[in-house]
């Protein structure tokens, strides 16, 4: 299991991301080349395949076994009043998910994935960010591995999401420290927050930067001052899928914040990441573009726990259907062109 519990070893695994199989790759574009369509007519379903067959090291890529794997954290920010729901919300949800109740229960059935919670010391919030880091050192490497844990080589597809009451505050303070900006380019409405709320947000934010902005310039001092530990669970997960090369399916704007310092220091860390869709967070779209991916949906979800990768892996699993099962132009009789 790969190491990412110091700053050290953070470092080293974000120097040594391996590249994609590059002629699994191209054998699956030559297949892509023969299938009964005009060339390039199916779009972004068509790189979809080969992104699937670079990471999966094979011509044919597979969606047998996906997971989606939420990490639930709890966060002191909390306490300022900026979220629209109180912090028991937080284990509430973590038993919705154990008992089946949950959107992301239905979505991920409908998918035909797996689902792992993974509940992060719900009874210890991390400290709150606009005064203080969240975390020690020692917090965020164990929240860090806990999101390697959930990463098995062999899955086909990772899903990394979360649940965590307050956690688009620090989401907007990740994005913020590694992207540029103030804090109200970054926040927005959350679980649906708006006048006092809003502002004490925004006021929140601000407050953090100016306290950790000089020293959050690496990705572990990032997630440990700005982040939370489901935050350092979704990078721990991205990391240790890419290292297993198991390709990861974004979800929303808190999933996606964690790239942020990580792109800082491995601009290439999302080169095994398909942006599943647009949350209606507003920061979602500014990150995407920072991030300079380009999201598959846009159907104003913002819920989070993975809902939007859930429904986007629908369409990876189209892409990847197509790509087996359509005839090439010699075996159907098809003049190609
Ligand atoms: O990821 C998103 O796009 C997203 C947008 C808005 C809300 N959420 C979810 O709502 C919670 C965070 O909202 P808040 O207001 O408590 O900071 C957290 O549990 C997220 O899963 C998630
Ligand atoms: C009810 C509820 C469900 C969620 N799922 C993800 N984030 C959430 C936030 C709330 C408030």
């Amino acid at each position: 299991m790969i190491r990412l519990d110091t700053p050290a070893a953070l470092d080293a695994a974000l120097r040594a991301l391996p590249a994609p199989d590059a002629s699994a790759r191209a054998a699956a574009a030559a297949r892509q080349a023969e299938l009964t369509k005009p060339r390039g007519s199916l779009g972004r379903l068509e790189e979809i395949a080969l992104f699937m067959a670079g990471w999966q090291g094979r011509a044919i890529p597979k969606l047998e076994r996906g997971r989606v794997a939420i990490f639930a954290g709890n966060h002191g920010v909390a306490a300022r009043g900026v979220s629209a729901f109180p912090p028991e919300v937080t284990a509430q949800m973590v038993a919705n998910f154990a008992a089946g109740g949950a959107a992301i229960n239905a979505l991920a059935a409908a998918a035909g994935l797996e689902l792992t919670v993974t509940a992060l010391e719900l009874d210890r919030p991390t400290d709150d960010i606009a005064e203080t880091a969240a975390m020690s050192e020692a917090e965020c490497g164990e929240a860090l591995m806990a999101g390697v844990a959930a990463v098995e080589p062999g899955l086909d597809l990772l899903v990394p999401g979360e649940m965590g009451i307050a956690n688009s505050t620090v989401a907007a303070a990740l994005c913020a420290a590694a992207l540029g900006g103030d804090a109200a380019d970054w926040v927005g409405p959350g679980s649906g927050v708006s006048g006092a709320a809003a502002t004490a947000k925004i006021d929140a934010v601000a407050r953090a930067l100016t306290r950790h902005r000089a020293r959050a310039n690496t990705p572990f001092e990032a997630l440990r001052r700005l982040g939370g530990r489901e935050l350092a669970a979704m990078a721990g997960a991205v990391i240790a899928a890419r290292h297993a090369r198991v390709p990861v399916l974004l979800d929303g704007f808190i999933a996606t914040a964690p790239l942020a310092p990580l792109a800082v220091a491995a601009p290439t860390i999302t080169d095994h990441c398909l942006p599943g869709h647009r949350s209606a967070e507003p920061g979602h779209a500014r990150l995407l573009a920072g991030l300079g991916l380009a999201p598959l949906l846009a159907l104003d979800l913002r819920l989070g726990e993975a809902s939007g990768g859930a429904v986007a892996a629908a369409v990876v699993r189209a892409a990847l259907t197509a790509h087996e099962r359509m005839a090439t132009f010699a075996d159907a009789g098809v003049s190609a062109g």
